[in-house]
């Protein structure tokens, strides 16, 4: 896949605080590229350095084979973390305005005003005023005025937050259509159920320094171990001299083992005692949502099995 933006050996300071260490990675023509970290990991300060908002002290960011000021900004759209748009404005007028700033053109850009405000269940809307939208309503509004240019790059910052679920699965259907029409997408999200379905790639920061970067195969064969659990009345000291156990976590009847990298779950299973109470038992991978937080923790993962590299 074509490579449209490679970031390399970013790294910014604000006084004493080094948010970036040295952040590189790249976002490929048609991919959902997942930048994650808990809060204060960097990934705004990362965003807001491609998008030109500020530079980095380090490092270089290459798009279209243009770096820093030379980059062609109008061929990316950004959906920004901080919400908000001109009040007192329609919201034709304030979209196509936006549309202007990129050099786009305007009859059709109103076309795909209409059309996307009917996608977007918000037909008839372009004449209110942006002050008498809902926070959804805006945050869809501010969603097309970054897609409205057609952008080769589309940099959303966390463009879930506060929507309701129908809003959405509109959302997600949007951004996959976008992406299988080529348009390369990096995405931040801290719901990790969406970036689990829609992502190809990830990229996991914390303190400003990578911690994970590969694709989400890549990423759950590395880290997503199996985890046994069992629903029945247990006394945790039975199951501690079971192989292969990393970790043992109770709550109520129900009892979960964390089993080690690479075990064969089928195998494993005939480690278990005969006198268990079981009432139900599953066995399935971890989530991306357990890794990240094993990581955020700093639980077991990263310290033993050091980083997946793309
Ligand atoms: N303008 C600024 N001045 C000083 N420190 C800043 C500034 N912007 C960010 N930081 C610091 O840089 C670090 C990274 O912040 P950043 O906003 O990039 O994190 P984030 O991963 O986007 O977090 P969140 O998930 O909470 O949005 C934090 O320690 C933050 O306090």
């Amino acid at each position: 896949m074509e490579v449209m933006l490679t970031v390399e050996g970013l790294e910014k300071s604000f006084k004493d605080k080094k948010a970036l260490k040295g952040i590189s990675f790249d976002v490929r023509k048609g991919e959902i590229m997942a930048i994650l970290g808990p809060n204060g990991a960097g990934k705004s300060t990362t965003i807001r350095n491609i998008m030109g908002i500020m530079y980095p002290d380090n490092g270089t960011i290459n798009f279209h084979h243009h770096n820093g000021k030379e980059i062609p900004r109008n061929k990316i759209g950004y959906l920004p973390e901080e919400r908000g748009l001109y009040k007192n404005v329609k919201v034709m007028d304030i979209l196509l305005y936006l549309a202007d700033l990129k050099n786009y053109p305007l009859d059709k850009a109103k076309a795909r005003v209409l059309e996307y405000l009917k996608k977007f269940d918000l037909e008839g809307k372009e004449n209110v005023s942006v002050e008498e939208l809902s926070k959804g309503m805006g945050q869809k509004v501010q969603f097309i005025g970054a897609v409205l240019h057609e952008p080769e790059l589309l940099i959303l910052d966390e463009p879930f937050s506060g929507l309701d679920p129908v809003s959405q699965e509109i959302f997600k259907d949007e951004i996959r259509n976008l992406a299988n029409k080529g348009t390369a997408i990096l995405l931040s999200s801290h719901q990790m159920n969406l970036v689990e379905e829609m992502c190809d790639r990830l990229f996991m920061i914390q303190n400003g320094q990578k911690v994970i970067y590969g694709t989400l195969d890549e990423v759950k064969t590395k880290y997503a171990n199996f985890k046994c659990t069992v629903h029945g009345k247990n006394d945790i000291r039975d199951l501690e001299n079971i192989p292969n156990v990393q970790r043992i976590e109770q709550d109520g009847s129900a009892t979960v083992l964390h089993l080690d990298k690479d075990v064969e779950p089928v195998s494993w299973l005939k480690n278990l005692p005969d006198h268990l109470n079981v009432q139900e038992l599953k066995i399935n991978r971890i989530s991306l949502h357990e890794i990240f937080v094993d990581i955020a923790t700093d639980k077991n993962l990263i310290q033993e099995e050091g980083e997946v590299n793309a």
